[in-house]
């Protein structure tokens, strides 16, 4: 009897062996296979997803749900959930089941009365994994809405750090941080405890050196469970509170089969194994919901992004490519609304010609309209009303709607400065080439240097070109910034350059090599200028005067001035406040 139970143990121990290895083998090929794909699948969709962004119109930024702050978090963030159960984690349901497929076959065969009766539970899993699952995906969709926010508030914060320390509200947007990230949990307190309970129903959380007193069979099964645990950081493991409830119900119930000899005890203890080896098994899986909650959340932002069809596209490959371009722009019956402010008109049938070569300047109060005009010239938006009618006129360019130019080709042949002008974190070299696919001519280069006035101070610099601007050109005076935004919006040599304020946040020195940069910039080419000193508005060929998103007047200087109108009386009180057309900041 020893020789033979001796005999009996080697084949076993074999053939853990023999199972130990395969696992082995297994877990290389499925952690290779599976983890290799999931790191794929993840950097994919985190390149897709900024692509995705990238390619959206302004429409879509001016949502608050898509601010700067919201949009790096979700980038940080979605393709990161997604991972968390891809990967190696995908394989673990496929194990489970087949795991939990083989416990319950070895079951029914060894007892099927007890394997049902057992199986008679399994409803009871499935509805509290449901309900947790639930749980999970409605706190989890809060907790990305706090966390979005939270980043929003960090990112303007960061952003605007000077004015925040200057205006002392470091605590308020350390407070507000705090809150968006606390806040989605204060409010679903009743969800939260709901999700408690079914988690304490469905699992009961247990360390590996647990103190728990488990039975022998637990240990074992627990100990199985660990190693084949793909995720390190997963070693406190969920171990289910409805498998006790199992073992009350098919103990006394195997007994009773036992007592009426309908089963042997040893089957009772394979039935009760083996379920007890498939509830684990399908435990595991309810020990990933969350992560699975988050994948799915994160996935179908992503997914929705990516299948977002911007109003205007600017990786449309579509429309025409003019050989020649003239460079004459024209306003036809334009009506425009912001999409984010549905029904406040802020063009109004707006009709203006600007002819090719020529210079026209933009003048008004406030608020009437101009900086949009150059946002529609430059295809930002299109003249539309919200609910997507094509009512509001159009904007041409040669004579024809710039709907029907190709978008990349359009922006190319229109360049703007602004009055802030935003420069990468590069050297200048960099920033002057930035956004061109080939090398610019040597010509063209010192052409657009010239042009620029940037060599006088270039030149005193310790890199020359190749010093770094620093932090959106932080490292810069404002009014060297300007001129290399300037020779940055002139190296694609574009037939009409729009000025908006380019020069308003610059003090008179300043300005002064900026304005005689922009002078000879305009030579040659058509050019919209958003003004507000008379000096500069005076030398524009044509000035346009608009109130409340029309245009009240036009025509040079002498004749508005001859005309007495709106023009004259705003040309007056500046020139009594001191050459200023209008007060410095808005024009
Ligand atoms: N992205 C936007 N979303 C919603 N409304 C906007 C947006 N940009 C501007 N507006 C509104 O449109 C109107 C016209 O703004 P615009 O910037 O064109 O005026 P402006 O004449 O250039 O003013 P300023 O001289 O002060 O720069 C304003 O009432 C402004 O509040």
């Amino acid at each position: 009897f020893g020789d033979e139970m001796l005999a009996e143990a080697t084949f076993w121990a074999l053939m853990f062996l023999v199972l130990g290895a395969s696992q082995f083998v297994g877990h290389i090929i499925s952690a290779a296979g599976m983890g290799i794909s999931g790191e794929r699948l993840t950097a994919r969709l985190r390149a897709g997803y900024f692509r995705s962004m990238l390619r959206q119109d302004m429409s879509f930024f001016d949502s608050p749900d898509n601010s700067v702050g919201a949009l790096t978090t979700r980038l940080a963030s979605d393709a990161s959930s997604v991972k968390g159960a891809a990967g190696v984690r995908l394989a673990l349901p496929l194990q489970a089941i087949f795991g939990a497929g083989i416990g319950l076959g070895i079951a029914l065969y060894y007892g099927w009365q007890l394997a049902l009766m057992i199986l008679g539970c399994v409803p009871l899993m499935a509805v509290a994994g449901a309900v947790h699952m639930a749980y999970q995906t409605r706190s989890q969709k809060a907790s990305d809405k706090g966390t979005e926010m939270a980043g929003q508030t960090a990112a303007e914060a960061i952003e605007n750090l000077p004015t925040v320390q200057s205006l002392g509200r470091e605590e308020v947007f350390y407070t507000r941080y705090r809150d968006f990230l606390s806040e989605p949990y204060r409010k679903r307190l009743f969800a939260t405890l709901l999700g408690g309970l079914t988690y304490g129903f469905s699992q009961i959380r247990v360390t590996v050196n647990t103190s728990v007193k488990l039975p022998l069979g637990h240990n074992l099964i627990l100990a199985f469970q660990t190693k084949s645990n793909a995720d390190p950081n997963q070693a406190p493991m969920h171990f289910q509170s409805i498998v006790f409830f199992i073992y009350a119900a098919s103990f006394r119930f195997g007994a009773y089969l036992v007592s009426i000899d309908q089963m042997e005890v040893n089957n009772v203890f394979k039935v009760f194994f083996s379920i007890t080896f498939a509830g684990l098994m399908a435990g595991q899986t309810f020990s990933l919901i969350p992560d699975y909650a988050k994948a799915r959340i994160a996935a179908g932002y992503i997914i929705a992004l990516l299948n977002r069809e911007p109003l205007i596209d600017n990786r449309s490959e579509s429309g025409d490519r003019p050989q020649k371009l003239i460079g004459e722009l024209r306003l036809v019956d334009v009506d425009f609304e912001y999409p984010q402010r549905a029904g406040t008109r802020v063009l109004r049938r707006l009709n203006l010609t600007i002819p090719a070569g020529r210079t026209v300047a933009l003048v008004g109060p406030s608020g009437c309209g101009k900086s949009t005009v150059v946002s529609l010239l430059q295809r930002y938006y299109d003249p539309m009303t919200p609910d997507g009618e094509l009512v509001g006129g159009r904007v041409e360019l040669d004579g024809r709607d710039v709907r029907q130019l190709n978008l990349a080709w359009l922006r190319r042949n229109i360049r703007v400065v602004n009055q802030e002008p935003v420069l990468f974190a590069r050297s200048i070299a960099d920033n002057l080439t930035y956004g061109l696919n080939e090398e610019p001519e040597s010509d063209c280069l010192e052409e657009v240097v010239r042009l620029s006035n940037i060599s006088d101070f270039v030149k005193h610099l310790p890199d020359g070109m190749d010093t770094q601007v620093g932090e959106k050109g932080a490292q810069l005076s404002g009014g060297q910034k300007q001129r290399v935004a300037l020779a940055r919006a002139l190296i694609t040599r574009p037939k009409i350059l729009l000025l908006d304020e380019a020069t308003s946040a610059l003090d008179s020195e300043s300005e002064a090599l900026v304005q005689a940069a922009l002078d000879e910039a305009r030579q040659g080419r058509t050019c919209i200028l958003v003004a507000h000193r008379l000096s500069t508005v005076q030398s524009a060929d044509v000035i346009v005067v608009m109130e409340g998103g029309r245009v009240v007047e036009t025509g040079t200087h002498a004749e508005l001035m001859r005309l007495g109108g709106a023009y004259y009386s705003m040309a007056n009180s500046a020139m009594r406040k001191g050459g200023t057309l209008l007060p410095p900041g808005t024009g």
